[in-house]
């Protein structure tokens, strides 16, 4: 899946929207059993996603920023697998929904939860989501700090799972994709994903009844 809302993929409620509809289709569709996701700016390529647009959240109805709200939780609770530049904030988020991630091996890019940077707190799911991709210290410090980590600090902590050229990004994900595809049948996958995230759902669906 390509992403490619200028200038930075920065997740707004319509492109959010659009994402979660190709994303039930995918899942709909039995011949599909694995999603790369990557950025095709054709003006950014350095920019995997800028995180949430922050327009939706200025200024905005409590009613537009609820269905605004239940949509990030709806990305969060779909995604597979993806390659990436620089992603903040909700974008950080978007890659660590994925089983696997691959990051251009560029200095210039960053990638982390830099919310506290910003003056606002990182819902705990992108923290349980952080969590459990780089532990609890690693977390304690990446959040407070508001840091976002250049490629070779962000695999250092496993906040990212590879770094390679840039030129290499997409062919890397498709080979990794490919390895992945070989474990047989579906259904252990998808079942031993769930069960990964059953608690954490569980969490969710109880925060969100409140
Ligand atoms: C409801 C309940 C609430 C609940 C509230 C709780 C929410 C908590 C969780 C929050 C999660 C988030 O994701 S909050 C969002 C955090 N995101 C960020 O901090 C990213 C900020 N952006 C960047 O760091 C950079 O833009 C970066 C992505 C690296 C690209 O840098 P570049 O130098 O290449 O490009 P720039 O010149 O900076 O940006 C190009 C243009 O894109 C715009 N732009 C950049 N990021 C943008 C963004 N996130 N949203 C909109 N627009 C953005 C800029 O303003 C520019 O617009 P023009 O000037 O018009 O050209």
């Amino acid at each position: 899946m390509h992403m490619q809302s200028p200038p930075v993929n920065s997740l707004s409620l319509d492109f959010l929207t659009e994402l979660c509809i190709s994303l039930e289709k995918l899942e709909m569709d039995k011949g599909c059993r694995g999603l790369i996701i990557t950025s095709v700016l054709s003006n950014q390529p350095k920019v995997f996603s800028a995180g949430l647009d922050i327009l939706e959240m200025y200024g905005k109805s409590p009613e537009h920023c609820g269905e605004f709200w239940k949509v990030v939780q709806e990305m969060w609770l779909k995604f597979y697998g993806s390659n990436m530049g620089s992603s903040p904030a909700g974008g950080c988020l978007l890659s660590l929904t994925c089983d696997y991630r691959i990051m251009a091996d560029n200095p210039r890019y960053t990638i982390g939860l830099n919310e506290t940077q910003l003056g606002i707190v990182a819902p705990f799911w992108f923290k349980e989501t952080m969590v459990n991709t780089v532990g609890h210290r690693n977390t304690e410090v990446a959040l407070q700090l508001g840091l976002l980590y250049k490629p070779a600090e962000a695999l250092k902590i496993g906040l990212v799972d590879q770094l390679v050229p840039e030129d290499q990004v997409f062919t890397v994900a498709s080979q990794t994709m490919t390895k992945w595809l070989t474990i047989p049948g579906n259904v252990s996958v998808i079942t031993t994903k769930s069960t990964l995230n059953l608690l954490f759902s569980f969490q969710l669906w109880c925060f969100n009844l409140v």
